[in-house]
């Protein structure tokens, strides 16, 4: 069924595991994550971005996520990521979707809690879910760019007040991440010390974990090999992410490593079928590679494998 992330965060948030919450935006990228998550009898959250809307159209994506359900029995959260709007979290909300974020991080302190206050008040009483965000993430990702300049990070009191006057079910916080593919020019690091704080200040609260992809080496070199051209791209290493989720963060997102696998996958197979041009070719193993990359990542990195 199309559930809340209510129960799965409970669960998160007492234990070491996080749920992993994986960009979709068209078929093949929504069966290779649900059959990895219905393999690894984990927990799942769908996310969608206002790009993705753009590209797919809602209504593809709802039935997309509904015949997902149908077919494999699992629950499912279907969450709007980064909306930047009341209007978009009303539609969202309007149109079936479980949990919404609403990004005010890029407003002042006062105008972020107005404008989560107002999405808390219509998606609650719709029982749905609401994410928001406090700090700014660096780095550029479509529609998200934030100055590098700008980027601040989570402040714990500042939080807390957050949450007490919001009534958020969820909070995304900055320590260090960012969107995309180039998250470090230096080493890889992420500020733990806070992320202990604004846990201890905010126990009972899930925290989400934007920009957590990993970038793994290994589809850099991949896509590099077959006419891609990503030289440096580097994210977080995954034991940071594996123990980010032993201090509160119950939600983590990834786009960027399943973009890599894909797109690594189909540029492969291309330079090595230069005949073929049917795109079940193509867009199977590029499904394939998106089912190995998420049950990579629940089981390896979430832990939310039989969670
Ligand atoms: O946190 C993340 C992804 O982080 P990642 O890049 O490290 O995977 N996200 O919220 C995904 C943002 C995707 O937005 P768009 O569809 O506009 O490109
Ligand atoms: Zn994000």
């Amino acid at each position: 069924a199309l559930v809340t992330t209510k129960e799965m965060f409970e669960k998160a948030l007492k234990s070491d595991f996080a749920v992993g919450a994986f960009n979709v935006n068209n078929m093949e990228i929504i069966q290779g994550i649900v059959e990895a998550a219905a393999e690894e009898k984990a927990p799942l959250i769908l996310q969608v971005s206002a790009g993705a809307r753009k590209y797919a159209k809602p209504a593809y994506l709802m039935k997309l996520v509904e015949a997902a359900i149908l077919d494999t029995g699992l629950d499912i959260c279907l969450h709007l990521d980064h909306g930047e709007d009341f209007e978009i979290c009303k539609k969202c909300v309007d149109d079936g979707f479980t949990s919404v974020m609403i990004d005010g991080s890029k407003h002042p302190f006062e105008e972020n809690i107005r404008l989560t206050k107002e999405v808390v008040e219509y998606a609650h009483a719709h029982g749905v879910v609401v994410e928001a965000e406090l700090g700014k993430l660096a780095g550029v990702e479509d529609n998200i760019k934030v100055d590098q300049k700008a980027a601040t990070y989570t402040d714990p009191e500042e939080a807390a007040e957050f949450v007490e006057r919001t009534g958020v079910d969820s909070l995304a916080i900055a320590i260090g991440t960012s969107h995309g593919a180039y998250k470090f020019s230096g080493d890889p690091s992420l500020d733990f010390e806070r992320l202990k704080k604004i846990h201890e200040m905010i126990p009972n609260t899930p925290l989400v974990l934007h920009g957590a992809s990993t970038v793994l080496p290994e589809f850099v070199d991949k896509c590099n090999a077959y006419g891609g051209s990503i030289p440096g791209a580097k994210g977080v290493p995954e034991d940071m992410i594996t123990e980010a989720a032993k201090h509160g963060i119950c939600k983590v997102n990834i786009d960027t490593d399943l973009r890599l696998a894909m797109t690594a996958e189909v540029r492969k197979y291309l330079q090595e079928n230069p005949s073929d041009f049917d795109p079940r070719k193509y867009l199977g193993p590029a499904r394939d590679a998106i089912k190995a990359m998420v049950q990579h990542k629940i089981k390896n990195v979430l832990k939310a494998s039989g969670q």
